[in-house]
Order: C-alpha cells, then structure tokens, then sequence
C-alpha cells in the first residue's frame, strides 16, 4: 500500500541494515529476590520468525517488556534497531508492532471502529488513505464479515485476530507477540500462525510461546528460556538436526549376516570410535538390527567416510544411514531437563 504520512516517522530509515533487529548484552531483571531474568544474550536476525520458547514464568514476558522499554532492567544492555531499550522506549516502541499477552479492547467498539481507534495513533493523512489501511488489515486477519460487529461478542480466536491486525497496522518493522496463540484451539492457532507467516513478508516477528509444535511449524530461529536463564538459541534446523558448529549426529541401521561378521562388529566399532572426528558412539539393538548413533565434530568428513567405512567391513549390511534428526519436543525436553545445550 501507499504510506500515508507518518507521526513519529522514520519507520524503515535502516531496513537495508544488517544490524540484528534486536540485540541483548547481559540484560537481566530481578524483583527483589525474583531473578525473572537471568543475564541474557539473544540475536534476532532482520526478517526471521523467532520463536521465544519457555515454560510458564520462564521470563518471556518480562523479556518482551525490556524489550519494549516498559521496565528497565536491573543489569545489561539491549537494542532494538540499534536504539537503546533503556533511554530510547518510545522511539522503539513506535516502530515496533505490539501484542500483548492478553489483548483488551473497549467492548462497545466494532473491529472495524478499534483498527480506527489505533490507527489515528500512527497515521495523518486523507481519512480515504487511513480507511483503506483498516480494510486491508481486516482482510489480512480474514475479518472483514466481522467488521462491523461489537468486539463484545468475539470469541478468543477472533479476539486474537483483531489483536494481530491492531499490532500491524502501524506497518512495523518488528512485531512482538506475547503468546499469539496460547488461549486457543487447535485451528484457532492453525489460523494465528498462518497469520504470523503471511506477516513475514514485511516484518521481522519474535514472539513468545509454550508451545512446541507451533515453534517447529512456523519459525525459523528460536530461543529456550527456563528459570529466567537461555538454554539455547539457535536455528529450528540446527535445533532439530542436533547440528551446530559442525557437530551432528548420525543414525546407523545395521545388520550383521553372519556369525563371524557379528565377531567382527567389535573391532569395527573400535576403528570408528579411533576416528579424530567420532566424539560418541552408542549401540542399542533394534528388532534383530543394530542401531549406531555417532556423534561427531566435522560433518563433511562424516558424510564422505562414515558409510564407506562401515561397507568395507564384510559381512555387514547397512539397512539405513542419515542424519538423526529429533522431534522439538525430544531436543527442548533434552535442553530443559538435561542441559543439553546448543546453539549461541
Ligand atoms: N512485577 C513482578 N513482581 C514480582 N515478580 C514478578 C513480576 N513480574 C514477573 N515476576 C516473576 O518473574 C518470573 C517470570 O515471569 P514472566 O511473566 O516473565 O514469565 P513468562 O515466561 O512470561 O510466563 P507465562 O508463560 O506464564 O506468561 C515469574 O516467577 C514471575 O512470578
């Protein structure tokens, strides 16, 4: 769409920048003997879908509101778009699209009447241009049958879409979502997240969740918070592959076709432990099969020698070879209640 003039202005003046969106030092809060948030370091990278991962009271909110510049943190330092989150809050929070936790709207209005409300907030200009805006972020939200009725009678998903266009219709930057999708059934979050995805074109989204699968189906980075402490930050990807720095791990399904062959499997086990790049191997039988997990240092010298190595041994057959790859929940529950920890 055309923009209409701006107050407060400036919105995209360092979009081209390669600077993260949001950068933290050491940023921590305590209320007296509450450490709601442990020192922390968190990079969100300009265009990605960041999801803020953590059990209740794990410090998501209270992040958020450092970030936003509504409390100032006990110790550390943050920026969004390179301003200081301490000094510059309402600069930053003008370019920043916001949903709370839970969002409250004045009930007597209609949606179309609260996108109004707030858009005046953020834009001057021709009411034609500033009307045009509510409607295409009424259909951005797949409100627009529902625009003219009393938010009174919205149900919670609803709600939540009328939250998501208020959020946007400033057209941020950034967009920082407080639990999208928490209070919601399963297509109710279906909806939400596809929402957020469609965001994704014109903004960077960091949002928080308890939710794995959600995380695992919309974003691209994420970051595990527990007890007001990061356990990981990392790409979805690297998160799920076990993969970062070059480490990964992979998956042997074996077959030994003869007793001597099976004899022979200890010294063969040997040899692949003895590799400079090998830093584990675990063996467990699987249904008259045997299942290798090697963890190793240096991917590549993986890929071109492991499976050779293991096919030169006669007598043993390889069923399957690939890289293992965990569901969220088993790479979150490894980081939360092991301190198995990847990532930066
Ligand atoms: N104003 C406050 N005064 C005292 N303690 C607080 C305050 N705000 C938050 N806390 C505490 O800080 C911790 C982190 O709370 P926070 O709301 O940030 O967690 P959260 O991850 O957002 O949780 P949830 O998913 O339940 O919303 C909790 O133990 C909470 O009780």
């Amino acid at each position: 769409m055309r923009e209409p003039a701006r107050v407060g202005g400036g919105a995209n003046a360092d979009a081209a920048s390669d600077l993260p969106v949001i950068s933290t030092r050491g940023l921590s809060k305590s209320y007296r003997r509450v450490h709601a948030l442990k020192p922390l370091d968190l990079t969100v990278s300009r265009g990605s879908i960041f999801g803020f991962l953590g059990p209740n009271g794990a410090g998501k909110t209270t992040a958020i509101k450092l970030l936003l510049g509504l409390t100032r943190p006990t110790s550390g330092t943050g920026t969004v778009f390179g301003r200081d989150i301490a000094t510059e809050g309402v600069e930053i929070r003008s370019r920043i699209g916001y949903l709370a936790q839970e969002p409250r709207f004045y009930d007597f209005m209609t949606a179309r009447e609260t996108l109004r409300f707030t858009a005046r907030f953020f834009y001057e200009g021709p009411e034609k241009v500033i009307e045009r805006r509510i409607g295409e972020s009424l259909e951005l939200v797949g409100l627009e049958e529902k625009a003219d009725r009393k938010v009174r009678g919205f149900s919670g998903g609803e709600r939540q879409r009328l939250g998501l266009a208020q959020a946007q219709i400033n057209d941020p930057e950034l967009l920082i979502l407080d639990e999208p999708a928490a209070s919601l059934d399963p297509m109710g979050r279906r909806d939400v997240l596809s929402i957020m995805e469609s965001f994704k074109e014109r903004a960077t989204i960091f949002y928080s969740t308890h939710i794995l699968s959600d995380v695992q189906r919309v974003s691209d980075s994420l970051a595990i918070l527990k007890d007001g402490k990061l356990l990981a930050q990392a790409s979805t990807e690297e998160l799920l592959s076990g993969r970062s720095g070059g480490t990964a791990t992979y998956e042997l399904l074996l077959k030994a076709t003869s007793k001597e062959a099976t004899e022979k499997l200890g010294e063969l086990r040997s040899r692949v432990r003895g590799l400079p790049w090998v830093s584990s191997l675990e063996e467990e039988p699987d249904a008259g099969e045997l299942r290798w997990i090697v963890r190793v240092t240096a991917e590549a010298a993986a890929e071109e020698d492991l499976l050779r190595l293991v096919l030169d041994h006669r007598g043993v057959r390889v069923v399957s070879f690939g890289r293992q790859r965990r569901s969220l929940e088993e790479a979150f529950f490894g980081l939360v209640e092991g301190g198995d920890v990847h990532g930066g």
